[in-house]
C-alpha cells in the first residue's frame, strides 16, 4: 500500500503540497484528482524519492521507496517527462532496464505485446508518436511485475483504443490484488476505471472516498421511486432521518435519508412492485467541479471575447 503522512513540499515562499495524509490500498484502481497546477505531480514525485519532501513522509509498502532494493519489481511508475534514449529501439529500452534488475528476455517480450508494441519493437522510440510513447512508458512500468503501480496523465496522447486498453489494463492489476495510483484530467474516464478517489486542490486533501459515494453526495443524495403502492411503502420506510416527498395523485416518491438498496429491499420484503428505483447522482466532472472550485488556479471564463473580430 502507499501511504503519504504530513506529506509538505515548499518551493521557496511557496507550499505546493500541505499536510497531505491518504492511503491506497491494493486491490482498487485510487484515481489521483486535482485542477491544474494542484501539485499531483510534485506528490507523486516525492512517493517516488524523486522529490524530498519538505516535511512528512511518503511510504511504499512501509518502507521509502529509495530504500527498496530492487525497486522495479515492487513498483512500477509512469511520470509525464519520459526519459528514454530518442536513438533506442523500445526493444533495447526495455532490455536495458530488465538488465539493471535481471529480468528476462520473455518478461521483456511480454510487456511489449502486453502494451501492443511487439509490430515496432524494432522502431527507434525518436519516430514514436505520443501514444506509442505512453505504451512504451507503460510498459517499463510492468516490466518488473510490480505489486504498486503509479501513473501519472497514462491516457495522455492515447487514441479511444489506447483509452480502452488502459482502462482495462488498470481494472486487471487492481483484480489481481495489485496497488493502482492513477492521475487524469479525464473525469468520464476516472468515472469507468477508478473505485476510490484521493482529491487535493492547492496541495490540500479535499475528498478521499469512493467514486459511488462521491457521485451520490454530488447529486444530493436522494432516490426516486416509482411504484403503485407509493402510500404503503412510504410508510414502510418512514423514520428518523428519512424524508418523503410524495406527488398527489401520482405513483412517484422522492426519497432522502436511506439508498436504492434498503429501498429496494423495504420493498421486496413486502411484495410491492416497483417501476423504477433511480438513485440521483452527479457526473464525476460535476461534482470535482464543485468541490474544486475554489481551488483552481487558472480559470477560463466562458464569456465569448467582445469585439475581438469587429
Ligand atoms: N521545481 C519546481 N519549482 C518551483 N515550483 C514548482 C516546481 N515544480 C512544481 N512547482 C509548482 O508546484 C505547483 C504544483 O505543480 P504540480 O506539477 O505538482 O501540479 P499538478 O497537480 O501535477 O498540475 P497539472 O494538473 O497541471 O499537471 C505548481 O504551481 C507548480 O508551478
Amino acid at each position: 500500500m502507499i501511504r503519504a503522512h504530513a506529506l509538505t513540499k515548499r518551493y521557496g515562499d511557496t507550499t505546493v503540497v500541505q499536510d497531505l495524509d491518504f492511503t491506497v490500498h491494493p486491490g482498487t484502481v485510487t484515481g489521483f484528482l486535482g485542477p491544474n497546477g494542484a501539485g499531483k505531480s510534485t506528490t507523486m514525485r516525492m512517493l517516488l524519492g524523486l522529490d524530498a519532501p519538505t516535511r512528512g513522509r511518503a511510504t511504499i509498502g512501509g518502507r521509502a521507496y529509495t530504500s527498496h532494493s530492487a525497486p522495479l519489481t515492487e513498483v512500477g511508475a509512469l511520470l509525464e517527462a519520459r526519459s528514454v534514449h530518442p536513438g533506442r529501439t523500445a526493444f533495447h529500452h526495455l532490455m536495458a532496464l530488465a538488465h539493471t534488475h535481471g529480468i528476462p528476455r520473455t518478461r521483456v517480450e511480454h510487456v511489449l505485446d502486453l502494451a501492443g508494441l511487439t509490430a515496432v519493437a524494432g522502431k527507434r522510440v525518436k519516430g514514436f508518436s505520443l501514444g506509442m510513447g505512453q505504451r512504451l512508458g507503460i510498459a517499463a512500468a510492468l516490466l518488473g511485475d510490480p505489486a504498486v503501480v503509479i501513473l501519472d496523465e497514462p491516457v495522455n496522447g492515447l487514441d479511444p483504443e489506447g483509452v480502452l486498453w488502459i482502462r482495462t489494463l488498470l481494472r486487471d492489476l487492481a483484480a489481481q490484488g495489485r496497488t493502482v495510483l492513477v492521475s487524469s484530467h479525464l473525469m468520464s474516464e476516472m468515472a469507468l476505471t477508478a473505485d476510490h478517489l484521493v482529491i487535493i486542490g492547492r496541495g490540500r486533501l479535499l475528498a478521499d472516498t469512493t467514486v459511488t459515494e462521491f457521485t451520490t453526495t454530488a447529486g444530493g443524495g436522494s432516490v426516486t421511486v416509482l411504484t403503485p403502492r407509493a402510500t404503503a411503502l412510504s410508510e414502510l420506510l418512514r423514520g428518523p432521518g428519512i424524508d418523503i416527498t410524495t406527488t398527489p395523485g401520482s405513483d412517484r416518491l422522492e426519497v432522502r435519508g436511506t439508498d436504492a438498496e434498503r429501498i429496494g429491499r423495504t420493498a421486496a420484503a413486502h411484495a410491492i412492485p416497483l417501476y423504477e428505483l433511480t438513485p440521483h447522482t452527479a457526473s464525476l466532472e460535476q461534482a470535482f467541479m464543485d468541490l474544486t472550485q475554489e481551488s483552481v488556479d487558472y480559470r477560463t471564463t466562458t464569456a465569448a471575447p467582445t469585439g475581438a473580430l469587429a
